[in-house]
């Protein structure tokens, strides 16, 4: 099982997203292995895992070492995984080793890595299957955000299930998010819906430990490290803890969708696109909800539907694209649809499709519209079911010529391929969206996902009866690529 189901696991049954922190000041080696090991033992029944920081056992030389290695074993003897708080990022080589000696040498479960370095620095630590990374986003330290402001945005969406990191590592790659910036959880969360969140800074440094939790939603973990080992009893300071951030993720403040999300949620609810009841899907499986993309005709529900692709088209950070490409025959409409709508928001784009029939009179071929040669191409089409028809796309644009940079599409719904039986819970999450994005090598992004469909019909947005959230809610929990979340809304 790999980190983060074993956190989510832990957690649930142990009713606590607190992390205990391992910070010992110590004189000696030996006096610091005992004060963590009076921690652990103190607080396990409250810790969903423990996060020693390397310096405070480097700074006692080689014996230190070697008890961060016994301070982990005994945290592992009760059942807690282990994050090494080292904050690694070298080149790759050096990363290579930095990876080892947390990995295999200290045997941690996951680790705290500076994206500063790029992909190659952070590579070396995803080649250990099961272990997780937490890449830092935005440090709880004041000066932090002067570094990080221009880079923390993009930092969080790599590392979304569909990010380009997350993607290369499976999704068993989180945040850190200091607790002391509500703002920050708040960009990050509009942009990672998904990923887990390692929030410190709350006691000590001053977080605000509600508003965080709050703008964190779910699968977040809070660390404390002075805040408990200093408290006169620390088994209550950890369980007071545990209960505050329950609280707070049991009652969230709403949180509404991005604006194109509500408007493409209107109109094809409006449009009879999106429906619930009992449906049976290609795959076999019985489905709680269905998205058919072709009962939206009407001008006015295709006009919001075109201006909520362009709307999320447009959110997208760094995308360079001059053609937006429709795959026959859902695709065809669309293309020109979106491109009409780009134009009208600032953005002009050209658009391609093509035919399934060759023509044998006329211009004949079976690409029309702008010549795709040498052009960076987004493609876009309504849902990913098997992901043939991207491919299949892919392999055209490809022979074309063409560099397909991206594929947005209106809903992914986040659930495993395969058929109507459930996966092992052991096995690795893999959707047809990501089965698609690793064959064409490019980013799929979407207006939806099934964690936004939920959280919409959780907010009470849309009147929708209990049975029918409930029915979702199982639905994603047996079929999802995401793991439950540790809270429902
Ligand atoms: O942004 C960050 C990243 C890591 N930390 C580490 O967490 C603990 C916090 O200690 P407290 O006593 O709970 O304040 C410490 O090991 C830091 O190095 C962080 O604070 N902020």
């Amino acid at each position: 099982m790999g980190f983060f189901a074993r956190v989510q696991e832990r957690g649930e049954a142990l009713d606590s997203w607190v992390c205990v922190g391992l910070d010992p000041r110590a004189a000696s080696a030996a006096e610091a292995e005992a004060m963590c090991l009076e921690i652990i033992e103190a607080t396990a029944p409250y810790a969903c895992c423990f996060k020693p920081n390397a310096a405070f056992f480097e700074v006692h030389g080689g014996e230190g070492i070697k008890v961060l290695g016994r301070v982990i074993a005994a945290a592992h003897a009760r059942g807690a995984p282990v994050i090494l708080d080292a904050k690694r990022g070298d080149v790759g080589s050096t990363a290579t080793m930095y990876a080892k000696a947390a990995f295999e040498t200290l045997d941690a479960d996951a680790a705290t890595l500076s994206p500063y370095l790029g992909w190659d620095a952070v590579e070396p630590f995803a080649h250990y299957p099961g272990k997780g990374l937490f890449v830092l986003c935005a440090t709880s330290n004041p000066s932090g955000v002067e570094v990080q402001r221009g880079l923390r945005r993009d930092v969080a969406r790599w590392c979304a299930s569909d990010g380009a990191w997350g993607t290369k590592t499976g999704g068993s790659i989180g945040l850190v998010v200091g607790a002391t910036d509500v703002a920050a959880l708040d960009l990050v969360r509009a942009v990672n819906r998904d990923s887990w969140i390692l929030a410190p800074g709350v006691g000590a440094q001053g977080g605000d430990l509600d508003a965080a939790v709050r703008a964190a939603r779910t699968r977040v973990i809070v660390p404390a490290s002075r805040a408990v080992s200093d408290a006169p009893d620390r088994a209550s300071a950890a369980c007071a803890l545990r209960d505050r951030i329950n609280a707070a993720l049991r009652f969230p403040v709403p949180r509404p969708l991005a604006p194109h999300q509500t408007a493409f949620l209107t109109c094809v609810l409006a449009s009879g696109a999106l429906r619930f009841g009992d449906f049976e899907l290609k795959s076999g499986r019985r489905s709680p909800y269905f998205f058919n993309a072709g009962l939206i005709f009407d001008g006015d529900h295709v006009a919001a539907l075109f201006d909520a692709y362009a709307d999320r088209i447009l959110l997208e950070p760094n995308l360079d694209f001059d053609v937006i490409f429709g795959p026959a025959y859902k695709g065809i409409p669309l293309c020109a649809g979106v491109a009409a709508a780009l134009a009208r928001k600032g953005r002009r784009v050209a658009f391609a499709y093509n035919r399934k029939e060759l023509k044998d009179h006329g211009e004949g071929g079976t690409l029309v519209g702008a010549p795709l040669e040498h052009r960076n191409v987004l493609l876009i089409d309504d849902v990913i079911s098997a992901g043939t028809a991207i491919r299949e796309a892919s392999t055209l644009l490809a022979a074309r010529g063409a560099r397909l940079v991206a594929v947005c599409v209106a809903l992914d719904r986040q659930e495993v391929t395969g058929g109507p039986d459930l996966p092992p819970p052991d096995q690795p999450r893999v959707s047809a969206v990501d089965a698609a994005r690793r064959d064409i090598n490019a980013p799929v992004f979407s207006i939806l996902t099934l964690a936004d469909l939920l959280q919409f019909l959780e907010d009470r947005q849309h009147h929708q009866d209990g049975d029918t959230i409930q029915a979702v809610r199982k639905y994603r929990d047996d079929y999802g690529i995401i793991l439950k979340l540790p809270t429902a809304a």
